[in-house]
């Protein structure tokens, strides 16, 4: 058995498939977070199991963008080697009927048994709505089930109805009579979906007026953009502040760790390899844990309480100026986190070169895999202290190359634009601001679970063998007897940064950089593990105090202009020819951001100099 979880978008699909099945997909409150089907299986109170499929939303089977053509194949059974599921779970936001109920007439269509769900009922009741579910269900010759996603319990009638309604099995699905709706189709629907609400839900004298005020101050056109401006900005040095001592104590423990390896391991080869490799390697990318941490902290947050999709709204003038759909404003924020989910959620645009235009860009927002290689190197070059009255240095370096990733896609999207000759579309943004919602706990923390998990699991896997790559390519061949030079300069490792280096030497790098950025195009992370391996120290504050002795400062922000903008991903590449469709959009990526990173960290290198820094 088989039930598609079918609504509009952000009407709780997700939190009503993750209630369903216990899985842990992610919700947020903006459209368009799930833009690929998603199986789970569910248990009935009776003991029955089914599977139910969580889809993209959409507010037509009409599909217009590349996530609502998955929704409507699978209800059509138009997917190569799927069959059509067995029952529909229309879910809809009781608190936005009217569309729920339009998008019902299209799915009744179909010719699958059909159960309704009004979910949110919580917020619905909260304002008063009333509605008659009974009288609809009659109506509409459905079961109409009031439900709430994301409360225990919120399902108990959904059981109630679906136990006896599996028992008795399910009506034979009809041959489907859906066709794609004309204009006309859709204006009878609406007014018959008007006709249904106006008779069945008696409304509050007063429509839900707190987001209503909230959206007077954030999205005006003034203080909203200043607003917008600020949240970031005390993120960025919150981040700063709250993470540092979980830090040090990170730090604190993996040093720990290599002095017991060390007093414990005799010295040689072994011992290397677990101190100066594994734990310097591994230690120096953990770390920065709690930095990743409180960042989804933040964006989660925001995401859960709605002020995300007002930030869509107001970045969007600024995104179109510069040849971007309104759309991929989400995006390029779950690009915050890494460019693969982003570059995949590209599929809300449905028009094709400005979602190819997004899936080349994401990659330039500043990935949580960026935050390592910042972190160190402003901890290492630049002083800890306040400024401008209580602002930490720190922190607005940070801020600083966030915007640098954001202002980088603004430029690179609007030369793109010319490139692909594209027609300057005044469109407004199409964009439902969902109403303001508490953010809920276990959303927040469920986030914050999978981004630690993401995390590492990266680091046991591609960091890890990176790390053993580096130490070996590091450690041999052994120096001959009788060597002066310390043992790394006889290696491998010497003899590749050596053959490299001439080409990256005028943007500043020395070897070592060169070495520790090959290794780099695994994971980002990897470019601070090889650091730590190629000097061998162990530990983030050694390896700061060395970065410090080591490198001029020039060099240093010539590396950081470096990652705004180098293509240091192999799996991101990957994607971007999936979704892209073709290689050479790839190579278009790798080329056009490896020239970038070259010029800006040239630049910066040469400015820097010149300014003194070398
Ligand atoms: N109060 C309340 N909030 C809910 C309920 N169901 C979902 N939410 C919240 O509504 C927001 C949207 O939920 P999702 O499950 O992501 O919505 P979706 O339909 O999967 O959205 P798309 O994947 O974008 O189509 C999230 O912030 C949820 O926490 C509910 O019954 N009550
Ligand atoms: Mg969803």
């Amino acid at each position: 058995m088989e039930v598609a979880l079918v609504g509009a978008p952000n009407c709780g699909k997700t939190a009503l498939f993750n209630a369903m099945t216990g899985a842990t997909a992610k919700v947020g409150n903006y459209s368009g977070v799930t833009v690929e089907r998603k199986v789970g299986i569910a248990t009935t109170p009776e003991g029955r199991k089914f599977s139910v499929i969580d889809l993209p939303g959409t507010h037509s089977l009409r599909a217009r963008s590349p996530d609502e053509e998955v929704t409507r194949d699978v209800l059509l059974g138009q997917r190569k080697g799927e069959r059509v599921p067995d029952m529909i779970l229309a879910v809809g936001d009781a608190t936005n009927l009217r569309g729920a109920l339009r998008l019902v007439s299209e799915l009744k269509k179909v010719g699958l048994p059909i159960v309704m769900i009004l979910n949110m009922i919580d917020i619905a009741r909260h304002r008063g709505l009333q509605i008659d579910h009974e009288a609809l269900s009659a109506e509409l010759g459905i079961p109409v089930i009031p439900a709430t996603a994301v409360r225990k319990g919120g399902l108990d009638l959904l059981w109630q109805t679906v136990d006896p309604l599996l028992k008795a099995g399910l009506a034979e699905p009809q041959p489907s009579s859906w066709e794609v709706p004309s204009t006309h189709d859709m204006r009878v629907a609406m007014r018959e979906a008007e006709r249904l609400v106006n008779a069945h839900v008696i409304r509050p004298p007063e429509p839900d007026t707190v987001s209503a005020k909230i959206d007077r101050v954030v999205l005006n056109p003034f203080a909203g953009p200043v607003i917008l401006l600020a949240i970031l900005f005390v993120m960025f040095q919150a981040v700063f502040s709250w993470a540092a001592p979980f830090m040090d104590a990170i730090d604190a423990g993996f040093t720990w760790l290599g002095g017991i390896v060390t007093a414990v391991v005799p010295e040689g080869l072994v011992q290397s390899f677990l101190a100066d490799g594994i734990i310097a390697g591994i230690g120096s990318v953990i770390i920065f844990l709690p930095q990743i941490l409180f960042t989804f902290l933040f964006i989660l947050l925001l995401e859960d309480f709605g002020y995300m999709a007002r930030a869509a709204f107001l970045m969007d003038r600024i995104m179109g100026r510069a040849g971007l759909n309104g759309r991929a404003f989400i995006p390029l924020l779950s690009s915050f986190a890494c460019a693969i989910p982003g570059i995949m959620a590209a599929r809300v645009i449905d028009n094709k070169h400005d979602r190819l235009t997004t899936i080349l860009v994401a990659p330039l927002m500043t990935c949580s895999a960026r935050i390592p290689v910042y972190t160190l190197i402003i901890a290492a070059f630049i002083p800890n202290r306040t400024v401008l009255g209580g602002l930490s240095l720190q922190g607005l370096v940070m801020f600083g190359l966030y915007a640098a990733g954001v202002f980088s896609v603004l430029a690179v999207a609007f030369v793109a634009r010319y490139v692909f000759a594209r027609e300057e579309r005044h469109a407004p943004l199409m964009l439902d601001l969902p109403d303001y919602k508490m953010p809920i706990l276990r959303n927040i923390a469920l986030g914050l679970y999978q981004r630690a998990r993401i995390f590492l699991r990266r680091a046991g896997t591609v960091i890890f063998w990176a790390t053993v790559v580096i130490w070996v390519l590091s450690t041999f061949p052994l120096p001959p007897e009788g060597a002066t030079e310390p043992a790394i300069n006889y290696s491998f490792a010497a003899m590749i940064g050596k053959f490299i280096a001439p080409v990256l030497a005028p943007l500043g790098f020395n070897w070592q950089i060169a070495v520790a950025l090959v290794p780099g195009m695994a994971a980002r992370e990897v470019m601070v593990a090889g650091l730590a391996t190629v000097y061998a120290v162990g530990g983030e504050s050694g390896l700061v105090h060395l970065l410090a002795d080591q490198w001029s400062l020039a060099t240093a922000l010539a590396v950081l202009a470096w990652f705004i903008f180098a293509p240091q991903c192999i799996s991101t590449l990957a994607v971007i020819r999936r979704e892209a469709g073709s290689a050479k959009w790839m190579w278009v990526a790798v080329g056009y951001m490896f020239a970038l990173a070259y010029i800006a960290a040239f630049l910066t290198y040469r400015i820097a100099v010149a300014l003194g820094a070398g």
